[in-house]
């Protein structure tokens, strides 16, 4: 038994709902023949990998449905093996190489040469190239990126590349002017209600506007995120009733806790509890930046009027920390004392 988020992820361009204009679009390129190397991104959520495994479906059909997951192995320069999942088609193949951290440049280097230079198996194959898919491209080393587009200019003739990721900002310009942007913008609260009507609709469910609406509006314009909230509630409470509680996922939870803490105590033993937590959420993988944003919010929605632009404005000075420096720890635990002496200090100067 599958999740809803996978049971109904629409697999055709045909059956894609919102966007209808980039869809149109994207049947277009694919029946152009030729495909030009892609960067396709948005912010999580909104719908690029189930674009992108539907344009494949329209450019090679229902053949690029049938999957495998490969184990890679690859040596480093220093003689150390090094492990990464491949989930390749006839067609096409996807990797994340970000998940071997430092060592994505050979990654890359070694996955796109090897598939350029083993010809298309498959002779009835309507294409001469075959795709990568690259996914977390904007996690990619600057070795990784410089490495890749000498790769995408040498094998242009029987590779094309998709690079998916949630900001532009921090892939290099050589890869950026060398690929046709797609952006996949979040779909509106609307799009998304919509989406969760037609989703219980196929469960047989009778979910009202005025829930869905607020389920929607909970999941920040995240559809995944929408979806699994609807099976939760599902799970809880049905039939449904349209002031039920809409379940937050853990980790948000969790951060909401985080926040209070943080506003009831401010000392280094807090610091040392608040740490603890910090590396609970980066040990179940919630992407740091994720983690400082929503605690921001969190702290936000909490404190005083006149603090908001002070917090707001060292949130995104650590988080500009958080993506040019290395361990996330260090510039997380750096905004949560910051917090804390600005928080102290507003309270001493009010009660003394
Ligand atoms: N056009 C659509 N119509 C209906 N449901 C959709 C559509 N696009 C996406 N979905 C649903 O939304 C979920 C999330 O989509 P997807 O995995 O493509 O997002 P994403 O942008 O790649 O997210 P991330 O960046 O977090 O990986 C899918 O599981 C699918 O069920």
């Amino acid at each position: 038994m599958s999740l809803w988020v996978d049971k109904y992820r629409p697999s055709s361009l045909d059956k894609l709902s919102y966007h209808q204009d980039l869809s149109t679009n994207l049947k277009r390129l694919a029946n152009t023949g030729d495909l030009p190397h892609l960067l396709v991104y948005g912010p999580s959520g909104a719908g690029k990998k189930t674009r992108i495994v539907a344009l494949l479906r329209e450019v090679y059909g229902p053949g690029v449905e049938k999957l495998k997951i490969d184990l890679r192995r690859f040596e480093t320069p220093s003689r150390k093996s090094i492990e990464l999942n491949v989930v390749t088609s006839n067609y096409h193949l996807e990797l994340n190489p970000s998940d071997v951290g430092i060592y994505d440049r050979i990654v890359v280097q070694d996955m796109i040469k090897e598939v350029a230079q083993t010809q298309q198996v498959d002779t009835n194959a309507q294409r001469k190239f075959k795709v990568v898919v690259i996914n977390e491209a904007d996690a990619l080393s600057k070795d990784a990126q410089h490495a890749l587009r000498r790769t995408m200019e040498k094998y242009m003739a029987n590779i094309r590349i998709i690079l998916c990721c949630n900001s532009t900002s921090k892939i290099i310009s050589p890869i950026r002017s060398r690929c046709l942007s797609l952006r996949v913008a979040a779909p509106t609260t609307a799009d998304i209600v919509e989406v969760l009507s037609a989703v219980a609709k196929r469960e047989s469910l009778k979910l009202s506007p005025a829930l869905a609406e607020r389920i929607a509006e909970a999941s920040e314009r995240n559809l995944r995120r929408a979806v699994l909230m609807l099976e939760t509630a599902r799970v809880q409470q049905y039939p449904f009733t349209a002031d039920q509680t809409v379940p937050l996922a853990d980790w948000q939870q969790f951060i909401k806790g985080m926040a209070q803490s943080m506003i009831q105590e401010q000392s280094p033993k807090r610091m040392l509890e608040v740490r603890g937590y910090l590396y609970e959420l980066l040990t179940h993988c919630i992407p740091p930046s994720i983690v400082l944003r929503t605690l921001a919010f969190e702290l936000i929605g909490q404190v005083d009027q006149q603090l908001k632009p002070e917090i707001c404005r060292y949130a995104a000075f650590y988080e500009h920390r958080l993506v040019s420096g290395q361990k996330a720890i260090f510039h997380l635990e750096a905004f949560v004392a910051k917090f804390m002496s600005i928080y102290k200090r507003y309270l001493m100067e009010m009660y003394g």
